[in-house]
């Protein structure tokens, strides 16, 4: 018997239509059924569906554009048919389920992160099977996570989840996009995301899907930061989800890195948007990842963007790779002051005392 986990399941346009234009009601039956097993077994599931503007440009009956406002506009009309088809193919097996439509701007903000933290964990104590989109009718592009990949990821990390499956049409990540390339083969196993392996990722293969491998790459690479298995795997054909548990499924399994264990921390991972960037030099770099140390101000070699105390930051080399992340102690002005300088001269430089210490290592998450 396995251990209870908390599994999201994210089932992309191309699984719930099946490369149609129409959601492939079937195949969603199956899905359900599936969830079902697995809450039988003691596992709890949130869904992550998309789906939301094929069953709009479904039900619409009308030739429309494919601007962002005719998307916007047909998720406002499909996403009430999507959760009432869900709705009712969950009660088939006695199952409750609960809508949760969210924004980038629900998970940047500290507190809104919370309360939607707060309502998924109430949802899953009542046993009941949580649907999560992306709110696309309000959703503009500056306050969008822009698709249900990085949105999955980012649920679950919000839901402390152990697995999270991107369920799609290929069996997973390839060497390169397996519709133009027949000699592209499945990769079962990835330790490291890195350039070489972003750039094996392109874009969507269909007109309704978002993103394609390249979203699906940022999303693990999110998720298994906060101790999350990722698998991407076809979503087609029966037992899918059941088969990705018992590890029998082909798929690209990405292995999972230590979590940090403060909720804080995990919530800088799901990657609020930072207002700047700090440049350090190599002895911080290696102080951070060596030493788990704060940043100090004698590590700083530059400052970034505009930024304010209590500010999220990220921290990069002089070649810009993303070392950490982390909430600043000073403005943008007064890091700019101290950089370089000694911790004791800090009072002096800005005449106050805030402390000596830039980013705090108890505000910090290394990348
Ligand atoms: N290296 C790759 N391996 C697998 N699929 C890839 C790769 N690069 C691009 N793709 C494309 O990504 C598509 C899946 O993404 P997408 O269309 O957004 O599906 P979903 O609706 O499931 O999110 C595949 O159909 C494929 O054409
Ligand atoms: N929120 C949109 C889906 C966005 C999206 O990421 O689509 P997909 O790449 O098919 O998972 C919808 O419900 O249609």
């Amino acid at each position: 018997m396995q251990r209870a986990q908390v599994i999201v399941v994210k089932l992309g346009t191309s699984v719930l239509t099946g490369g149609t234009d129409k959601l492939d009601k079937a195949h969603m039956v199956e899905l359900v059924r599936q969830c079902y097993e697995l809450k039988k077994q003691g596992h709890q599931v949130v869904l992550v569906s998309s789906g939301a503007v094929a069953a709009g440009r479904e039900q619409l009956l009308k030739p429309c554009g494919r601007s962002l406002i005719d998307k916007q506009m047909l998720a406002a009309i499909g996403q009430g048919q999507l959760i009432h088809i869900w709705q009712s193919l969950f009660a088939l097996y006695g199952v409750n389920v609960g809508q949760m439509l969210l924004t980038r701007a629900d998970l940047d903000d500290r507190e809104r992160y919370l309360n939607a933290r707060d309502t998924l964990t109430a949802l899953l104590s009542y046993d009941v099977v949580p649907i999560i989109n992306e709110n696309d009718a309000v959703a503009t592009a500056e306050i969008k996570v822009g698709d249900n990949d990085n949105l999955s990821a980012l649920v679950a990390i919000l839901a402390n989840a152990d697995k999270l499956l991107l369920l799609t049409d290929q069996e997973g990540l390839f060497t390169s996009d397996p519709r133009t390339d027949v000699n592209a083969q499945l990769i079962d196993e990835v330790a490291h995301i890195d350039d070489e392996l972003r750039q094996l990722a392109g874009g969507s293969g269909t007109s309704l899907g978002t993103g394609g491998m390249a979203t699906k790459l940022q999303a693990a690479d999110i998720a298994r930061r906060a101790g999350v298995e990722v698998i991407i795997a076809k979503g087609a054909g029966k037992n899918v989800i059941l088969n990705c548990m018992s590890e029998q499924l082909p798929g690209t399994r990405f292995v999972k890195l230590t979590a940090p264990r403060d909720g804080r921390k995990k919530w800088l991972l799901a990657g609020p948007k930072s207002s700047g960037q700090i440049v350090i030099d190599d002895g911080a770099v290696n102080a951070l990842q060596q030493q788990g140390a704060s940043l100090l101000a004698k590590g700083v070699r530059g400052v970034r963007g505009q930024f304010e105390r209590g500010d999220l930051i990220d921290l990069v080399t002089s070649d810009q790779q993303l070392v950490a992340r982390g909430l600043v102690r000073f403005s943008k002005a007064e890091t700019d002051t101290i950089k370089g300088c000694h911790s004791s001269e800090i009072a002096k430089l800005l005449a106050f005392d805030c402390g000596s210490e830039v980013i705090h290592r108890d505000d910090l998450v290394l990348f």
